[in-house]
């Protein structure tokens, strides 16, 4: 060949193979702006850990879920989770009427009737109720995947024992509101069936809508039923101890992605309002009091870690540890970068002030960094805000869309709050 046409043929061929670099460049760049975007607020993990079962083909999102809220298990931080899904998606949040507060009427037996109308028919149910299958059914669409969360009883009985003090009439007469006497002497304090005795008893049975004052001492073939319909109707029982590789679970369960169960830790109680550690005789006296709790507790703790392996354990824990590190790029994004658990009384957005149950009792939660407006603000209020706040804007944002009022429900009732200034010397 001449050499005038070999370089040209050479040419020819450098351009073509610049042409495929610069294609190849292209997309990546439109990939990772692609990605860029998805990361503002919600980081997409890619690729996620645990391949998806074989041969079975992508499910889309599982879209209708009753989560049983049971009482100081973290659940307000999964029911955070299931709001925050569902109006992503907008879906459909059922929601208690207002005489029954922020609650369906617990602790009466949950009622169809307790659900704000402008709520109905629901996608997802998330707020505090007695569990009665009936009822639920009635209410919930068919397909409707229900779940829960247990707590180790005797972390569990503390919390009670310290949120509920000034509620529950057997904790208030405990001499200098100490959780030893009560659980030296129980029957001294305890009066089953009186107001809010729930608290004092068995509370997981109790929500379960079981008999909490049924002893498996006495009566080993109740806490088998109980157990036997908490499996019929329950797809998943977390466990709040392994709060994280429930959330695993959860999301595996419901075809959800792993940043949809992103989540900021709610309802905890400060340090000073909390036993640093709970003594082993302590937590004995308490898992035997609260027996019924105690058996349901174990059992699905051995069940959960049986999930747990069927899905694989290293993939579980995989998993775990990316939302552990995306959910800590989020909480820095939205709460600064040291984003710290505060009290109520130093949270300055009052969307985001926690109900504190009494003034011996400290509720945390996040604020937000001064002067932060528009739609990542938003996404950040809504994963901190408290279940009284959340409840009360989704009823109100349901209500309107009911009524086809097109303005967008504030979320901010109060603006953005402004830096502190200094505060003059006397004041
Ligand atoms: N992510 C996560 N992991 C583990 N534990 C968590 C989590 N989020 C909340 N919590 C703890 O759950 C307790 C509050 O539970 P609830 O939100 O269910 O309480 S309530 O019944 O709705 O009042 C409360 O426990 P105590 O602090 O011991 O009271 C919270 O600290």
């Amino acid at each position: 060949m001449p050499p005038v046409l070999q370089r040209l043929q050479q040419a020819t061929k450098m351009s073509r193979r610049k042409i495929l670099l610069l294609v190849l460049g292209c997309s990546t760049l439109s990939l990772l702006i692609h990605q860029g975007a998805q990361l503002s607020w919600y980081p997409k993990l890619f690729p996620l850990s645990c391949p998806p079962l074989q041969d079975s083909p992508p499910r889309p999102k599982h879209m209708t879920v009753a989560f049983l809220k049971t009482h100081k298990t973290a659940g307000t931080t999964v029911q955070n989770i299931l709001f925050r899904f569902a109006e992503r998606h907008n879906l459909t949040v059922a929601l208690p009427h207002p005489s029954c507060e922020h609650q369906f009427c617990y602790p009466r037996n949950f009622s169809a009737h307790f659900v704000h109308p402008a709520t109905r028919p629901p996608h997802v149910l998330a707020s505090h109720l007695r569990f009665d299958r009936a009822e639920l059914q009635r209410l919930m669409p068919p397909g409707t995947v229900y779940v829960t969360i247990l707590r180790e009883p005797a972390a569990m009985f503390e919390s009670l024992f310290s949120y509920y003090n000034q509620y529950c009439p057997a904790f208030r007469r405990v001499p200098n509101a100490s959780l030893e006497a009560f659980l030296r002497a129980p029957e001294a304090y305890y009066r089953a069936g009186e107001h809010f005795a729930m608290f004092a008893h068995n509370t997981l049975a109790y929500d379960l809508g079981g008999d909490n004052e049924r002893s498996p001492r006495d009566d080993a073939a109740y806490l088998a039923g109980l157990i036997r319909q908490v499996e019929e109707v329950f797809s998943l029982v977390m466990i709040a101890e392994y709060f994280d590789e429930s959330l695993v679970l959860l999301r595996r369960l419901l075809a959800w992605d792993l940043d949809d169960v992103l989540y900021a830790r709610l309802n905890a109680r400060a340090a000073s309002s909390r036993l640093a550690a709970i003594p082993a005789a302590l937590a004995r006296a308490a898992r035997s009091w609260n027996a019924l709790d105690a058996g349901l507790y174990d059992h699905f703790n051995a069940t959960f870690w049986r999930r747990v392996a069927s899905a694989g354990r290293a993939c579980v824990e995989r998993e775990a540890r990316e939302l552990r590190e995306a959910r800590e790029r989020l909480l820095r994004r939205c709460f600064g970068d040291e984003p710290v658990l505060r009290p109520a009384a130093q949270i300055r957005t009052k969307q985001l002030q926690p109900w504190q149950p009494s003034r011996k009792v400290d509720i945390m939660g996040y604020d937000l960094p001064s002067g932060r407006a528009g739609p990542a603000t938003e996404a950040c209020l809504k994963l901190a805000m408290p279940e009284v706040q959340y409840s009360s804007y989704l009823l109100r944002k349901q209500k309107r869309r009911g009524g086809m009022r097109l303005r967008p429900e504030p979320v901010l009732d109060n603006p953005p709050p402004r830096p502190i200034r200094a505060l003059r010397p006397g004041h």
